[in-house]
């Protein structure tokens, strides 16, 4: 089954071409990393999928809802981890996905078993009652992870979710989300331009300059030149 598709996706800001007949399909209980460098289109393809904009060109489809015609249903089936940190401070770890269940219109004891399981999926239970100010800053991003997860979506956007983390933190949250897609059926689309972060066996998609220049596996990809090298010499950027 389809997790997420995309077909023929077009976007200008005025006279700026910033997508350009953007088109894949990532599988359900796929990780499927948007490699691009700045500028490449990422946040623009992530801001259509959650419909912050529209577009006349191309279609969405979300766990085979079209986010077009059937709006309220694909977005009820996303869950999404911004670039930007979005917790409340001055709550527990445990309030602030109280609040973001309320906002689902989830409550009472359905609510709470999900917020529990929430936690647990990303190791948080422990630090559930501490103050979102008093975590670092990979605990925060697993505790925006677990927030993400509460309303049971089938996809997972993530728009450079490591920015700002030592390599251990990053390493973690890119396991725990490679173990929600194999362990949970999670599509994860995960928007970066470090290629570190990317597995040999993920599906990998690079766009550059609003154009997709690569759709497959990552180790197919790669080549023998390596990731890196192949990223650096299809985007024309110097090594
Ligand atoms: N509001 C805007 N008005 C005009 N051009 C824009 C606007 N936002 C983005 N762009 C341009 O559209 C293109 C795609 O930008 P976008 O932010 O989607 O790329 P990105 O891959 O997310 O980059 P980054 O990693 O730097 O966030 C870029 O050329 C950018 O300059």
């Amino acid at each position: 089954m389809t997790g997420l598709r995309i077909d023929g996706l077009g976007f200008s800001y005025g006279a700026k071409r910033a997508l350009e007949n953007v088109s894949f399909e990532v599988e359900q209980g796929a990780f499927c990393a948007l490699l691009g460098p700045n500028g490449a289109g990422k946040s623009t393809l992530f801001a259509l999928l959650t419909r912050l904009f529209t577009t006349r060109e191309g279609r969405i489809s979300v766990a085979g809802h079209d986010i077009a015609s059937n709006p309220r249903q694909a977005l009820a089936r996303i869950g999404v981890v911004f670039q930007q940190q979005t917790l409340d401070l001055d709550l527990s770890v445990r309030r602030n996905l109280r609040y973001f269940a309320a906002l689902h219109g989830l409550a009472g004891r359905a609510a709470e078993m999900r917020i529990e399981a929430a936690l647990e999926r990303m190791a948080m239970r422990e630090r559930a009652d501490e103050l979102a100010r008093d975590l670092n800053g990979g605990h925060r991003r697993r505790t925006e992870i677990a927030r993400a997860l509460v309303h049971q979506p089938a996809v997972l956007l993530l728009d450079e979710p490591t920015v700002g983390l030592d390599a251990e933190a990053r390493r973690a949250i890119t396991t725990h989300v490679h173990d929600l897609c194999a362990g949970d059926g999670l599509t994860a689309l995960w928007a970066t331009h470090l290629t570190d972060e990317v597995w040999p066996e993920d599906r990998l998609v690079i766009l550059h300059r609003g154009c997709v220049l690569a759709d497959g596996i990552t180790r197919e990809i790669a080549g023998q030149e390596g990731l890196t090298e192949r990223f650096l010499s299809l985007t024309g950027a110097p090594a």
